[in-house]
């Protein structure tokens, strides 16, 4: 199989969401789709049933960051959904991450802990959350703790794929967002790859959101990158 090529269903309203579903063929490879806090602090878990319902991988993309107790009882209820993954922020520390995957125990669901966001870069961690270690021994020291502590992978850039999978394990999982195909603005993204590269450097599946849900024609610009990522 393919690895996938995850679309981030970052959307306003959800008719633009189907409208922009509907755009791909029926019978083609059934799409993993990323919702996200956008969507979901608007339409909730009735979004989520109706996009399981029709076949869709679901990546819930919560980003759960709390106390231990609280972090496992809402696993607890996310394991009843049936979804494909969802994530927890590594920074929440080593009990907490533990507790997530208490909760998801019996579910299939995959527990992703986000190490650093691709929005920060070097300059940002240094000067405002004040970690003195540079990106890639942070994002590594992150992806320790999250192994150790029962998480089956976790979310980065593509650029510290090779030094999570050496400093953890070829079978824990690097789900890579901050994809930019060479003619793609950047925005509000620092560490970033391009498919092609993600592959390169292993990623086992990378995040795409604007440079498909923003383009004037969605599905070929997703096909596009599924070109370019599985070549
Ligand atoms: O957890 C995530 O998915 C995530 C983590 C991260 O470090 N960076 C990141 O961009 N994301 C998500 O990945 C998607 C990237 O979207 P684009 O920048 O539009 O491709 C967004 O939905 C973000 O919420």
């Amino acid at each position: 199989m393919n690895k996938p090529v995850i679309v981030a269903l970052d959307f306003a309203d959800d008719f633009e969401c189907i409208n922009f579903l509907n755009q791909f063929p029926k019978d083609e490879e059934k799409l993993f789709l990323k919702i996200g806090l956008e969507m979901f602090c608007q339409f909730g878990y009735p979004f989520v049933r109706n996009l399981r319902e029709r076949g869709y991988n679901i990546f819930l993309d919560l980003k759960l960051h709390d106390i231990p107790n609280t972090v496992k009882r809402t696993c607890e209820m996310i394991a009843q959904w049936d979804v494909q993954m969802l994530t927890v922020h590594a920074t929440g520390g080593s009990e907490m991450i533990a507790a997530a995957k208490e909760g998801l125990a019996g579910s299939s669901t995959k527990l992703l802990a986000v190490t650093q966001l691709t929005s920060l870069g070097q300059t940002e961690l240094a000067n405002e959350l004040q970690v003195p270690l540079d990106s890639q021994d942070y994002v590594t020291h992150l992806a320790k703790l999250a192994y150790q502590n029962g998480a089956d992978g976790v979310i980065s850039s593509a650029l510290e794929v090779p030094v999570i999978k050496t400093a953890t394990s070829t079978d824990f999982l690097c789900v890579t967002p901050g994809i930019r195909p060479k003619s793609s603005q950047v925005g509000d993204q620092k560490r970033v790859a391009t498919p092609a590269h993600a592959r390169e450097l292993g990623s086992d599946a990378i995040v795409v959101g604007r440079p498909i849900t923003q383009a004037q024609d969605g599905h070929q610009a997703y096909v596009n990158i599924c070109k370019e990522w599985n070549k």
